[in-house]
């Protein structure tokens, strides 16, 4: 009979073979570890200071302080700090307001909360010769995310949910595993962990796709509804990359002329393609000149393939940051203008504005 493994073995084997499927670690990496304090960076900070040696680690600890929850926040800087000190690894935590700057950014409170974290994480990487960046998101994590763009009417970028690895440096290690088994690892090691009240205000769209319809769906629909949505959005992961790559090729086909402000898209181009490749040809025309597609809605690339389609001269669409597109003999013009929209406004005479969405 096979000796009985225990489950923090267990646990450890089944994340070390995710580290080698997804080719996240080299002999000899850095790896900062994004701990909020909560199960699921406690169990991932555990599992990795635990495998480090067979794969040949360095680990450390990043921890950034919200400024949100006033003495919470405080105490949750302070736990991930003992933690550090017991364990003999280093950590750099951070205190960023980010009630300010989701007010000077427009975002909102979460996006200003991510974009700070990942700020926060590249720059502590850089300045501590960090060569990854490892952070606790799980399979839960991950249903809750597809299901959010579900219900939101994403494409199938956004149904890819959350990849296992982003760019050279972010890995989740935590990807393929269930929050169940982390709290089963973190009780048979009897860890101490931060839970956050705000997981359970309903006023988040994930809080409430957790804890009202994950239940909902597993009773009476499918009880493995999380495993689903996860392989769902591996197999859409999959055909969203190679779909990119035709994009890639489509994009270069099309371009009659580009520049770091603007690029000219060859019309009879983009109508050769197919219809599943022009918006996608569209939006890598965005990114040539926007550095992301953050407040570019459906509605934005529709009316971009009508303008594209309208053998009427002369119209053009603003877009948010500064993005205006028109067209030219024969050719889509995404440029990014360096006066504000308002001002040119007055300069063109027919103008088309999108309201932003709802
Ligand atoms: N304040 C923070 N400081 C450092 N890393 C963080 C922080 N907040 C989140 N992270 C990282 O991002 C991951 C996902 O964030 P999310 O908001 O889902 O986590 P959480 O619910 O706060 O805590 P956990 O995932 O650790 O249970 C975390 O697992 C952690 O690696």
């Amino acid at each position: 009979m096979p000796r009985s493994i225990s489950i923090p073995d267990r646990f450890c084997r089944k994340v070390a073979q995710t580290l080698v499927a997804h080719d996240m670690v080299q002999p000899g990496d850095a790896v900062l570890v994004a701990v909020s304090g909560g199960p699921d960076s406690m169990a991932l900070v555990r599992v990795l200071t635990h495998v480090a040696p067979e794969f040949e680690l360095r680990i450390g600890l990043a921890h950034l302080n919200h400024g949100l929850r006033g003495p919470d926040a405080d105490h949750d800087q302070a736990f991930v700090q003992q933690f550090a000190d017991g364990h003999g690894l280093p950590c750099v935590s951070e205190i960023r307001d980010v009630k300010r700057l989701a007010r000077e950014t427009g975002n909102s409170l979460e996006e200003a909360g991510r974009n700070a974290r990942y700020d926060f994480f590249s720059r502590t990487a850089a300045d501590h010769g960090y060569t990854r960046i490892a952070t606790g998101h799980t399979r839960d994590d991950n249903a809750e995310q597809v299901l959010m763009a579900l219900v939101r009417g994403s494409g199938s970028k956004g149904l890819s949910g959350i990849p296992a690895k982003r760019g050279p440096m972010i890995i989740r290690p935590l990807i393929d595993r269930s929050r169940q088994e982390i709290i089963d690892f973190l009780a048979a090691l009897n860890q101490a962990y931060i839970t956050d009240d705000s997981n359970q205000d309903p006023v988040f769209l994930r809080n409430r796709i957790r804890s009202h319809l994950i239940p909902l769906l597993e009773k009476h629909y499918n009880p493995n509804i999380r495993q689903g949505l996860h392989r769902l959005s591996r197999i859409l992961g999959e055909e969203t990359c190679f779909l990119e790559d035709h994009t890639c090729r489509a994009f270069d086909r099309c371009v009659e002329k580009k520049g770091p402000d603007a690029v000219f898209l060859s019309i009879p181009g983009l109508v050769a393609l197919h219809p599943a490749l022009i918006p996608r040809v569209i939006r890598h025309g965005i990114l040539h000149v926007k550095t992301n597609l953050r407040r570019i809605t459906h509605d934005h690339m529709t009316a971009i393939q009508d303008l594209a389609a309208d053998s009427a001269p002369g119209k053009h669409l603003d877009l948010p940051d500064r993005i205006r597109v028109y067209k030219t003999r024969g050719r889509l013009c995404i440029r990014k203008e360096t006066l504000p929209l308002r001002q040119l406004g007055r300069m063109h005479k027919q103008s088309t504005r999108i309201p932003p969405k709802a």
